[in-house]
């Protein structure tokens, strides 16, 4: 059975202050990779911990699955504090083994090995975790996410401390194992062009509500960029035949229009 995640009206608020309102998707699908995007505070990890069952609200998650665990659902949050005691490879099997037994079986070890070489840090195993670069400790973030083998995985921001080469890496690695293994990932991420690149759908959030639900390239225009993170600019595609954002300049606070509601009410 293919796992699948439908939000409903989903909403989330810090004392009296709703962050996240009326939030609802179609059905998301196993293999589905899509990208949550919007301006900073827009509300993208306050949703995820909604979803992830880490912040009450109203509303609903719908997830069917074969087999529902604590595991089905992971959140991979954007700052990953470090227990600097542990070594990176202590810290992997800790996650691997969150809310089971301690023993570890030969077969998991061989999973944390995998995942470790498929992410290149293989050579840090024995290293403490307080003596990594941010870099490196996201990449040790990421294996600890993966090791529980989630069904639906939300990032948030995985990539914001990663060079060049590494973001594209993880994110071409996070596409094929959603596709391998027929997971649902939700990454919340400010590179839209990577956002064309890797990611099938968009979710477009602007203060607390989905302002945009579709295929990458239909919800990444002129009209997101200037309504939604108020830049001039447009979508090209470049020599590869890819689409791609190219970018004027910031548009002056308070000068932009509402984005079109009837693309709201499309959704
Ligand atoms: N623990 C908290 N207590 C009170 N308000 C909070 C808390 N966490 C977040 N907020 C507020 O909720 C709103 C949404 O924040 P959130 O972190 O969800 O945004 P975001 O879209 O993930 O932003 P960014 O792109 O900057 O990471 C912001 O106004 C933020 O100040």
């Amino acid at each position: 059975m293919v796992t699948t995640l439908r939000l409903e009206d989903l909403g989330t608020r810090y004392g009296r202050t709703h962050v996240v309102s009326g939030v609802s998707t179609p059905v998301l699908t196993g293999g589905d990779v899509i990208a949550v995007i919007g301006p900073n505070a827009a509300g993208k990890s306050s949703l995820f911990k909604r979803v992830a069952g880490l912040a009450k609200g109203g509303g609903k998650v719908h997830v069917e699955t074969a087999n529902y665990s604590r595991n089905t659902i992971c959140y991979m949050p954007q700052d990953t504090g470090s227990n600097a005691v542990l070594s990176v490879y202590e810290s992997v099997i800790l996650a691997a083994k969150q809310g089971s037994s301690l023993r570890v079986q030969a077969e998991e070890l061989a999973r944390i090995d995998d995942i470790l070489a498929a992410l290149r840090i293989s050579d840090l195993a024995a290293r403490n975790l307080g003596e990594l670069s941010g870099g490196q400790r996201q990449l040790v973030a990421i294996a600890q996410t993966l090791v529980r083998e989630p069904e639906i995985l939300l990032m948030d921001e995985p990539t914001s401390a990663l060079d060049l080469h590494r973001q594209m890496e993880v994110l071409s690695f996070m596409r094929d194992i959603a596709k391998r293994q027929k997971m649902i990932v939700l990454i919340a991420i400010h590179d839209l062009n990577h956002a064309l690149q890797y990611c099938d759908h968009a979710m477009a959030i602007r203060n607390g509500r989905m302002v945009a639900f579709g295929e990458c390239a239909k919800v990444i225009d002129r009209d997101l960029l200037r309504d939604v993170y108020q830049v001039d600019g447009h979508v090209e595609h470049n020599s590869l035949g890819h689409p791609h954002i190219v970018l004027r300049g910031p548009l002056t606070p308070g000068t932009v229009a509402e984005y079109p509601a009837e693309r709201i009410a499309a959704q």
